[in-house]
């Protein structure tokens, strides 16, 4: 099974960076998630319920990048990967965050991570 369900380019401001002129200001982020999850539920049903909401999955992952000032993009990138697979109903998802804005010279920098889904098993 390998459907996914994606949300492309989402776009916010939110405090992010390393040097101490970073502190105080909201810079741009760009973010792309493939979520691996089963939709046929959903398809059978046509109940929201049932599959991954990207508009809630959307305003999450928003209010997280904004609720607290991030120094890496990494740090950020794992805080969300980690939260959507604790919240939601996700077998593995890739997640990409860019900076546009950060070198002027390049289109975009940032970071691409897949993490998997950890099943605990009890030994
Ligand atoms: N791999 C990374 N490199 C850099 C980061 C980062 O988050 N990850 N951040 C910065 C600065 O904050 C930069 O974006 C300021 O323009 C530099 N390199």
């Amino acid at each position: 099974m390998a459907d996914r369900i994606f949300i492309t380019n989402l776009t916010f401001l939110a405090g992010i960076g390393v040097f101490e002129w970073e502190k105080g200001i909201q810079q741009k982020l760009e973010l792309d998630v493939e979520m691996l999850t089963d939709i046929r539920p959903a398809a059978l049903s046509q109940d929201l319920q049932a599959t991954l909401d990207y508009a809630a999955i959307s305003q999450r992952l928003v209010a997280y990048s904004q609720a607290q000032h991030h120094d890496l993009i990494e740090t950020l990138a794992e805080n969300l990967a980690t939260l959507l697979l604790e919240e939601f109903n996700i077998r593995q998802l890739t997640l990409t965050l860019r900076k546009p804005d950060a070198v002027p010279a390049a289109s975009s920098v940032g970071v691409t991570i897949t993490r998997p889904l950890e099943v605990k098993v009890d030994a």
